[in-house]
């Protein structure tokens, strides 16, 4: 972590916490007593294996799953569902794995939809909504996008458009479920800025990763999951082990810790965990 990102971090204060949740998808049991805070100004990973329950916990954070077990606090002392789904839309917004939109809407039209947040019922989008419009398409770098269709964009093409919607929202906690997955190189490094721009800005960021160099270098906190349960949670130069790679991930890795930051290279799997 640089020590910029470090003194940003510094003292911050937890926008969303949740404590203790349990949650079970179609009767199985899928997390089992997690722990998270979510802190402003501060870039948080998620990483673990397929199927650790990453997605699950985000979407329970975004209110999309219901907890059976434990609650959402957002700054401690209000629970999430208690709030009106605009309001909560003010606080926390989402950004899918899948982004495929199966509407015809342009990208401009799918971004304004994120103001929606921020108007009364009867209220119609002014032009400060138009301007905010402008300004998160040319932030995530789709302004050019604009005019299109949503469902003729390529794939990392409607996710940088899904992210100027939440950028729109400007919500205090943005939740991205693998923001780069669908995006090549510059792209990747782009959002990278633009996640630690945001926490520089005061917002609450926690990101699904599985490049975990790149997890590495773009957050300041990690939590790992494994089977639905924290395995660790703290600076990637304490959770980032060989020892961490081998029982969770089941490969032999390299760690080096460079002048760019840690690098991380799997070597070798091993027997699965
Ligand atoms: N609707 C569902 N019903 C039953 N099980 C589900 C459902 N949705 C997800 N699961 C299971 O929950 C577990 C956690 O899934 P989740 O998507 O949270 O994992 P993940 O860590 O995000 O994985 P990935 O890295 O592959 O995206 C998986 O075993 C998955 O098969």
């Amino acid at each position: 972590m640089n020590p910029a990102s470090h003194a940003r971090t510094a003292g911050a204060a937890p926008v969303l916490t949740a404590a203790g949740l349990r949650v079970a998808l179609g009767g199985v049991p899928i997390l089992h007593g997690v722990d998270l805070e979510a802190r402003a100004g501060e870039v948080h990973g998620l990483i673990g294996p397929n199927g650790a329950g990453k997605s699950t916990l985000l979407r329970a954070l975004a209110h999309l799953v219901r907890p059976g077990e434990g609650e959402i606090q957002l700054d401690g002392e209000v629970g999430l569902s208690s709030l009106r789904a605009r309001e909560r839309a003010t606080v926390v917004g989402f950004l899918p794995q899948d982004t495929g939109v199966d509407l015809d809407f342009t990208a401009r039209a799918i971004v304004a939809m994120g103001r929606y947040a921020h108007l009364s019922r009867w209220s119609q989008p002014g032009a400060a909504d138009e301007q905010i419009v402008t300004a998160s398409l040319e932030r995530a770098g789709v302004a050019h996008l604009a005019e299109r269709s949503v469902r003729t964009l390529s794939g990392g093409q409607r996710q940088l458009v899904m992210l100027a919607k939440q950028l729109a929202q400007a919500p205090r906690a943005y939740l991205l479920d693998e923001p780069v997955s669908a995006l090549d190189l510059a792209h990747q490094l782009e959002i990278v800025a633009l996640m630690s721009s945001l926490a520089d800005d005061g917002a609450a960021v926690v990101a699904v990763l599985h490049d975990i160099t790149l997890a590495a270098r773009a957050c300041d906190r990690l939590t790992v999951l494994q089977h639905g349960r924290i395995y660790a949670t703290g600076p990637p130069d304490d959770v980032l082990t060989v020892t961490m790679l081998a029982e969770v991930y089941g490969v032999r890795a390299r760690v080096e810790n460079g002048p760019e930051g840690l690098t991380v290279t799997p070597l070798q799997p091993l027997r699965r965990p």
